[in-house]
């Protein structure tokens, strides 16, 4: 067996960032920027008003002071003509301050009597004007490898940059394994159950930016298993789950090694997730997870998010950690690696007292995996824990 860190060195060793493509600004959202991108123009292209009000040559403004007003500037409209000393234009939020303005005196503190402001007692200090640049220059970059958000999204809009390059989604396919198993909504035998890693890794996978092809389930023999090896053709990453154990119908290495895997390892130190595989098969990465259900969901998180940032571009290396204070003890650690089902809140951790490797309803309910070293001794309340947040 070896440690969870080889191991997740040995997977990360199995990809590299895949190529890049060019996507419109409205497809853009979640998606990993490949090359940074300049923006186009100045934001604003011109010094602009911050406020409605009137806009004036001067910055020297007190009360009493009287202004004749000579026209408007609206957004999107510019006043064409120069403000002189003496008097004002009317301006709107976003208009652009016609040329000789200092400032903008807001509504608010002057009256207004035909085409004459009176400034009022209450002047405000403020000259409400953005100047040109003010947000980004023509020129000025966002940064790759990025994983884009709306924000960055209004970003590249205001830079008007209608198409960006992405890293293309890498492709992973899913091969859920057992003659137990029938896909959601359909109708098992007494003696069969759903198959649901495959559903909640392909969920995990896309929301990490990848594409998830679910491909049929696969019956224990090696004619079955073999058909589906052939329809993940194409994929960047095959993921096989369960049958990797030490039982007389756990095929998968032994089919997959008969159509050439060349194996990194087999079985890494922790838990869940013992009987894990890596390597390579008919040129694509491979990962044969065990088929317990929260073992294959961890291993997931561990090992595959990493190795999908690799895939994308992104810094790749183990998952962050925080540490949390217990408010619950923890006995002592095997020498297995554990990641045990477990709740944040208000800044501390705690495990869940059942900690089978079969039970969604407790992963559903964890927002956290607390990180147990291996030999760890038995952990009091209060005391620091090492903290993966799902
Ligand atoms: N004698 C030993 N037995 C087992 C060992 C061991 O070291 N010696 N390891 C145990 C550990 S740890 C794990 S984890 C499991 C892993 O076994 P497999 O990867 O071979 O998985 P299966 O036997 O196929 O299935 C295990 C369990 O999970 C259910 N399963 C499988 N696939 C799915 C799916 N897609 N959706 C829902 N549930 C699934 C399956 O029905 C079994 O209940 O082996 C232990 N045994
Ligand atoms: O390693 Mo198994 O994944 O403990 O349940």
């Amino acid at each position: 067996m070896i440690s969870v860190s080889e191991a997740l060195a040995a997977v990360l060793d199995l990809g590299a960032p895949v190529e890049v493509e060019h996507v419109p600004l409205d497809q853009a959202d979640g998606r990993v920027l490949a090359q940074d991108v300049a923006a186009t123009r100045d934001q604003p292209p011109f010094s602009a008003s911050a406020m409605d009000g009137y806009a004036v040559a001067t910055a020297d403004v007190t009360e009493g002071d009287r202004f004749t007003v000579i026209g408007e500037a609206a957004a999107g409209h510019r006043f064409e003509r120069t403000i002189g000393s003496g008097e004002a234009v009317r301006i709107f939020t976003g208009a652009p301050l016609p040329g000789g303005g200092v400032r903008v005196i807001i509504q608010e503190d002057v009256t207004r009597e035909d085409d004459a402001i009176t400034v009022g007692g209450k002047l405000g200090a403020g000259h409400h004007v953005r100047p040109a640049g003010g947000d980004f220059k023509a020129g000025d970059v966002l940064s790759a490898p990025r994983r884009l958000s709306p924000s960055d999204v209004a970003l590249l809009a205001s830079m008007n940059v209608p198409f960006v390059p992405v890293r293309r989604h890498p492709v992973v396919a899913i091969i859920a394994t057992g003659d137990e198993l029938v896909s959601a909504g359909g109708t098992p035998r007494d003696d069969q159950i759903i198959a649901s890693n495959s559903l909640g890794l392909a969920a995990m996978f896309r929301r990490a930016g990848a594409t998830a092809r679910v491909l049929p389930i696969a019956k224990d023999t090696p004619s079955s298993l073999k058909m589906d090896l052939s329809l993940a053709e194409g994929a960047d990453l095959l993921v096989t789950i369960g049958g990797a154990s030490v039982g007389d119908h756990d095929i998968v290495a032994e089919v997959a090694e008969s159509m050439g895997l060349e194996r990194q390892f087999y079985k890494v130190a922790m838990r869940p997730g013992k009987p894990l595989m890596a390597g390579w098969i008919g040129g694509m990465a491979m990962i044969g997870l065990p088929g317990n259900p929260v073992s294959s969901m961890v291993c997931g998180e561990v090992f595959i998010r990493p190795l999908l940032d690799k895939y994308l571009g992104l810094p790749s290396g183990p998952r962050a950690r925080i540490e949390l204070p217990l408010t619950e003890p923890l006995e002592a650690n095997s020498q297995r690696e554990h990641y045990m089902r477990a709740v944040v809140e208000n800044g501390t951790v705690r495990a869940f007292a059942r900690q089978d490797s079969s039970l969604l309803t407790v992963l559903a309910q964890a927002n956290a995996l607390i990180v147990r070293p291996p030999g760890d001794p038995a952990r009091n309340v209060g005391e620091p824990v090492q903290v993966i947040a799902l």
